[in-house]
């Protein structure tokens, strides 16, 4: 159908709307605020959306979305009010209007503040007859403009969040999403298009190959004609060469790439000339066309049919179902919901993944090299050490991984970094509880700790009862005799609970009676035959290995 037939229905249908629509909508069309960006929160206005979708006679109609987003004070409310002006001209020759006619709809102004803040939806739900379903009983759908709050072209830590939430809300809503750009698609461009679609792909559990349906790529101020024409023909020449995967890029320019073609099912390119200095310089310009460049006014007449004629629009599907207008407002609900949680990541700006990798690279490279030289103190081949000689070569072993993680050149700045050492110093501590309870597990009469604690004792009692009778101190000699036969229990009993596992709890009672016993009386008389000469003997051969490798990371730098 061309394009003239397709506006000669619609005056059918413009007929079906002003009549049907009159009792309906009593207000007159405006911008409605739909959600509301509060400090780095957005608050969804229900009602606000409920009056746009649940007329009556749009409600259970399929929808057709089509937004505008992109940096800030790029003209995107200024491109929706032509939009507006198509819409409501449809059925006339000349849709773009007269020379003095103000343009409005949307508001939109010069100057270097946003305008456009949170979400806005045209409050009129424009009724398009589908262009080759004409005899078929319901052939209609609605058409919903929406206007989204930029996002800042230099993203920050504050500011990602909102600019992606609001990217990814408007592309998980619209059909045909326009991403508006000014003079070229720079490579960040492409990366903030990656980082909000995947954003919006995380919350919205995505498994199909292309979850999203119609991107166009809008270049204003195209300064380039010569070399590709303006238009959509030159647009998607260029946007061809701009998103070519070639095999000797960078990966990482090469994922971009492949990222944003597998996230749409449709991607299209149209360059949009400058529109003249009066437009975007003079305070006083309102919007008449004879303040506008004719070029820019040619091109628009091309650019707003290709996205708005019946024959072009693409009703909105979610997980490949229709969307009605009820339906809609179901996902904005959820969607924002999504947002407003704390279910999803925090988006990262390359910078701040960067700086993450580097650290987490350098904890890993500190741990390795802590395990590594523990392992030549107390690996699983090595004996018993004691555990006073464990505890240095912990600490001298510690503070020299710490003092490699520090030299690593790493970004993110000095607390960022700081992070990252609390954690290693931390987990350096956990392994090393674990090495020392793998150490203490070799020593033999660990193992056997309390039945020759409790031996030692009863050899202990026996020899006192022994003397105390000889001597005739009979009292104490039936003491001693008493604790030697609670001790022989206690030994049978321990031996009965670690045979048969049963009465765990008794079994752990004896064992720290044994530990204290061991550690209060026969730990310091033992440790006093362990040489001195023998822990100096270890401290020395970690400090020179220690050193010898730090001497061989200073000739690997000179080298
Ligand atoms: N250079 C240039 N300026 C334009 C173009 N279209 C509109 N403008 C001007 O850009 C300024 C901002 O227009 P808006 O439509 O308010 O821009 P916006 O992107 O909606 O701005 P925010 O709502 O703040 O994000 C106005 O002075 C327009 O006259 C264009 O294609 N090129
Ligand atoms: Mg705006």
């Amino acid at each position: 159908m061309s394009f003239k037939d397709a506006r000669s229905h619609s005056s059918i249908n413009n007929r079906f709307w002003s009549s049907s629509n009159s009792c309906l909508l009593p207000l007159l069309a405006r911008p409605i605020q739909i959600v509301q960006a509060n400090e780095h929160n957005f608050e969804l206005n229900a009602t606000a959306l409920e009056e746009v979708l649940l007329q009556k006679h749009v409600k259970d109609l399929n929808v057709v979305v089509v937004s505008v987003a992109g940096a800030f004070r790029k003209g995107k409310s200024f491109l929706l009010d032509f939009m507006l002006r198509y819409m409501h001209n449809r059925d006339k020759d000349s849709w773009i209007g007269g020379n003095d006619e103000p343009l409005t709809g949307f508001t939109w102004r010069g100057g270097c503040e946003r305008e456009t803040t949170g979400i806005q939806v045209w409050s009129e739900v424009f009724v398009v007859e589908k262009p080759d379903d004409i005899f078929i009983m319901n052939s209609y759908f609605n058409l919903l403009l929406m206007n989204f709050q930029a996002f800042q072209h230099k993203l920050v830590q504050s500011t990602i969040k909102d600019s992606a939430t609001v990217f990814a809300l408007s592309t998980m809503t619209s059909s045909v999403q326009v991403y508006n750009l000014s003079s070229n698609i720079q490579e960040d461009d492409l990366q903030h298009l990656q980082l909000f679609t995947e954003y919006g792909r995380l919350a919205m559990e995505e498994v199909s190959e292309k979850p999203f349906q119609s991107l166009m790529f809008l270049i204003r101020d195209w300064c380039f004609p010569y070399e590709y024409c303006y238009g959509m023909k030159g647009g998607n020449e260029f946007l061809d060469k701009r998103l070519q995967v070639k095999h000797n890029q960078h990966e990482e320019l090469q994922n971009v790439r492949n990222h944003i073609q597998h996230c749409f099912s449709n991607i299209n390119c149209f360059l949009l000339p400058h529109p003249g200095l009066k437009v975007a310089t003079n305070p006083k310009f309102d919007g008449r066309l004879r303040d506008i460049n004719e070029e820019f006014k040619k091109e628009l007449a091309q650019l707003v049919p290709l996205l708005l004629a019946p024959s072009q629009l693409v009703e909105k599907e979610i997980g490949g179902n229709k969307v009605t207008c009820k339906d809609l407002l179901e996902y904005f609900k959820a969607y924002i919901k999504i947002y407003q949680g704390e279910e999803l990541p925090h988006p990262k700006t390359m910078l701040q993944a960067t700086a993450e990798a580097n650290n987490l690279t350098a904890v890993a490279g500190a741990k390795d090299l802590y395990s590594k030289k523990m392992e030549q103190v107390c690996g699983g081949d090595k004996p018993y050490v004691a555990p006073g000689d464990l505890k240095r070569c912990h600490e001298e072993i510690r503070d020299y991984s710490v003092s490699y993680f520090r030299s690593v050149k790493k970004m993110g700045g000095k607390e960022f970094c700081q992070r990252y050492q609390n954690q290693l110093e931390s987990e350096l501590e956990e392994t090393y509880t674990n090495l020392s309870k793998q150490n203490d597990g070799k020593n033999i009469f660990y193992a056997a700790r309390t039945p020759a604690t409790l031996f030692a004792v009863m050899f202990i009692t026996y020899v006192v009862s022994g003397v105390t009778g000889f001597i005739g101190l009979s009292t104490l000699a039936a003491l001693a005799n008493l604790v030697m036969g609670v001790t022989l229990l206690s030994l049978c009993a321990w031996g009965y609970v670690k045979y048969s596992g049963e009465f765990r709890e008794l079994g752990t009672i004896i064992d720290e009676v044994a530990e204290a016993l061991w550690v209060q009386v026969l730990k310091p008389v033992t440790e006093q035959y362990m040489g001195d000469n023998m822990r100096q003997t270890v401290m020395n051969s970690i400090r020179a290995s220690l050193t010898e490798q730090g001497s061989q990371q200073t000739r690997l730098k000179t080298d």
